[in-house]
């Protein structure tokens, strides 16, 4: 076929879309209240399947999965003021939830439940609320739990996120010395669980030395883990583009000026699915739910968990997830993984690190059935000829001798009654030993071009014959991606004119690696700056080549020319977590909780607050500074405090977003809501001024008429 003939598939897909909803065919046009939350095969396939033991607990699944779902958050463990924060959630939070829940549902506050303390998650950080997303979003008596919720999302303080959907980083077990690859990511809620673990003891490591790399296929959900991150401000964290199934081989460096193959000793496949257990959040699955669907993905799911091991560090380990119910996808695939590479895989228990969760143990049983479920297979030679492409023989279950020992019963099952969640499936797998193929990978050491090791000149030269299947492991075919063309990684050099200011100015230590700053442009005039860890910067400069890097670096110095100052940059808050830990005295002013209270309440951006206006202590430290950017530190005994400042000819003002304005209020006690917009109110005074010009614009006969028609209605 021509290329003048070629169809793009993405703008027929849009055309497709646009053509369904203007006929009304498009189910997703339906609302969720009236979608009838029933479908005879999912009905007929489950119990087939004997997920429930009994009638009775069938009923309990039947209704409960019927139900729209809870919602969740859990607070970010590693921040400083992360204990401060619980306990205002935990007082005048649910205050306000109570007294929410019982104007919504015009009950006493005495009989509102309060939310409800996750006991498997670590630390008492989660909780699940007794409401769902949208009573939250759509009710003017919760406005306030709303704002909160939103509020401290932004501010990287919370994360809001469905209950089962926190267990698989929990069992990945994450520390901060691992190398994590989490396969599938977009959106990030996982990914965003997996930083904050590698984040977990600041005071051990000022920057951890593993590493989170977040991968997806679809380019524009991506972007989706570059907010995510940016929430947590993690130099650790890089964002890649490819299809994990045929994920390349990363280079890392190794000794003597060679480099080796990079395997990671934690990797999360929380794989693409039919999430049927998301019944309860996406009501539309009732709708076009079939079993072809799980047929198919087995398939993707199978070749992206094998890639993942094949990727896994002996002694590392592996977390499969999938928001199913179903054994194709699930079961199917630990078994189909386990027996493939006999005894170098093996299914881990870690019920241990979930104390108190309510869960089944994996199938070791199942039934596969044709699509409409009218006829069921217990082995393939009961399958129908058309149906062997889509069912295939390792779907099956293994006969009862070689499934004793595969372990199928320590995988983790929950479905939506056993604590009113979702449904979810989630197995932990270790690597024993290396896979055959893999034999060449310890000893292959390559080239390293000394352009590449200085950060000069990206790894074209070398010569990696991906085609050939040894000697470290079969590469398969790729996958052409599309997406958006990413601006350089520039790396810092030796004798950056910027740098040596910037260490002068800010009071840096020696101990933080300038070419570990980056910017993404090739300009004399540098913008924004970035700053990542050491590990990060090799996997950029040595396989930017092989794989399209999405993001890397926290934000940590912006520019900002002001003509009171010859130093051009100003410190960005995104990366004051990482800078803080290097800057010396030099650029620091340590102020009090009025001081502090006084500079957030000041949002007008032309009127900074004069220096006059602080305590005399705060007023001679400003002297002694000279304009530019700065740090604001406050203490008292439950945290500390940093945010970027700037010291005016006369004044001192904080650098903070409205976000990090409402979360420091609140952790300092002062009422937040002078910043708090209630959406109704707004739209009721927009409504009102709309009317009032309709009337202004009537003439009066007309005003007459509809005021007559007010009454009457
Ligand atoms: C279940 S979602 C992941 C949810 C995510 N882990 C989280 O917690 O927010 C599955 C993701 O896999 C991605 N995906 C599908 N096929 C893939 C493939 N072959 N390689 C990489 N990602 C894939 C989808 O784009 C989707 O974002």
């Amino acid at each position: 076929m021509g290329r003048k003939n070629k169809q793009n598939p993405f703008a027929a897909k849009k055309r497709q879309k646009k053509e369904q909803a203007a006929s009304g065919s498009d189910r997703r046009t339906e609302p969720y209240e009236e979608i009838k939350r029933d479908n005879e095969k999912f009905e007929k396939y489950y119990r087939l399947q004997n997920i429930c033991v009994d009638a009775a607990e069938w009923q309990q699944f039947s209704v409960t999965i019927r139900e729209n779902l809870p919602s969740a958050f859990r607070v970010t463990g590693f921040k400083d003021e992360a204990k401060a924060l619980l306990n205002i959630i935990k007082t005048e939070l649910f205050a306000e939830y109570i007294r929410g829940v019982a104007e919504l549902r015009g009950t006493p506050a005495d009989q509102v439940e309060r939310p409800l303390c996750l006991p498997w998650y670590p630390d008492g950080l989660a909780y699940q609320l007794h409401l769902t997303r949208k009573d939250i979003r759509r009710s003017e008596p919760l406005y306030r739990l709303h704002n909160f919720l939103i509020n401290e999302t932004n501010a990287g303080a919370i994360s809001r996120q469905e209950a089962v959907s926190m267990i698989p980083p929990i069992v990945l077990d994450v520390k901060p010395t691992d190398k994590v690859l989490d396969m599938c990511a977009a959106p990030g809620s996982k990914t965003a669980q997996l930083i904050e673990a590698l984040h977990a003891e600041p005071e051990k490591y000022r920057i951890p030395p593993g590493f989170v790399l977040a991968n997806d296929v679809d380019n524009n959900r991506c972007y989706m883990l570059v907010h995510q991150a940016k929430r947590l401000n993690s130099p650790c964290f890089l964002v890649t583009n490819h299809d994990s199934a045929y994920f390349p081989n990363l280079m890392k460096s190794a000794a003597n000026g060679m480099k080796a193959v990079m395997k990671f000793n934690k990797i999360l496949c929380d794989v693409p699915c039919s999430g049927d257990g998301t019944l309860r959040k996406n009501p539309d699955i009732w709708l076009k739910w079939n079993l072809a669907q799980a047929y198919n993905l087995h398939g993707i799911q199978y070749r992206i968990i094998r890639r993942g091991a094949e990727m896994l560090e002996v002694g590392g380990r592996l977390v499969y997830s999938t928001c199913s119910l179903n054994p194709i996808e699930n079961e199917a695939v630990i078994q189909r993984i386990v027996s493939d590479y006999q005894g170098a895989l093996e299914i881990v228990d870690a019920s241990h690190l979930l104390p108190g969760l309510k869960c089944k143990p994996g199938l070791t049983e199942w039934k596969l059935a044709s699509k409409e479920v009218d006829e069921v297979y217990s082995n393939f030679k009961d399958v129908p000829d058309k149906y062997h492409t889509i069912i295939r023989p390792n779907m099956f279950p293994l006969p009862k001798d070689q499934m004793a020992n595969l372990g199928l019963e320590k995988c983790i099952r929950i479905l939506p009654h056993f604590q009113d969640t979702g449904g979810f499936f989630v197995a932990v797998l270790c690597k024993k030993r290396q896979f055959p193929f893999e034999i060449n990978d310890d000893k292959h050491l390559f080239p390293k071009k000394t352009e590449v090791e200085t950060g000069t000149k990206s790894s074209e030269n070398i010569q990696i014959d991906e085609g050939k299947s040894v000697p470290w492991g079969p590469q398969r075919k790729r996958r052409r991606l599309h997406g958006y063309k990413e601006d350089p990684y520039v790396f810092f050099e030796e004798n950056d004119h910027d740098w040596k200011e910037m260490r002068e100015f800010f009071d840096l230590d020696g101990s933080l690696n300038y070419r570990c700053l980056l910017t993404r442009c090739v300009t004399e005039k540098k913008k924004n700056v970035y700053y990542c860890s050491e590990l990060i910067r090799d996997l950029v400069l040595l396989n930017e080549d092989s794989i399209k890097i999405i993001n890397t670096g926290v934000k940590a110095f912006a520019r900002c020319e002001n003509r009171h100052t010859d130093h051009p940059f100003r410190l960005a808050q995104e990366g004051l977590q990482t800078t803080n830990a290097f800057m010396g005295p030099k650029r620091r002013v340590e102020i009090s909780k009025d001081d502090l209270i006084l500079l957030l309440k000041c949002t007008d951006p032309t009127k900074p607050p004069s220096t006059t206006l602080l305590k005399e202590s705060t007023q001679e430290r400003c002297k002694e500074l000279s304009v530019g950017s700065c740090i604001i530190k406050y203490t008292d005994q439950r945290f500390t405090l940093n945010v970027v400042g700037w010291r005016g000819t006369s004044s001192l003002r904080a650098y903070v977003d409205k976000n990090e304005t409402m979360h420091i209020m609140r952790l300092l006690g002062v009422d937040p809501s002078e910043f708090e917009i209630n959406k109704y109110e707004k739209a009721r005074e927009e409504a009102l001024k709309t009317a009032e010009k309709t009337l202004e614009e009537l003439p009066v006969n007309e005003i007459e008429c509809v005021a007559e028609d007010a009454q009457n209605d």
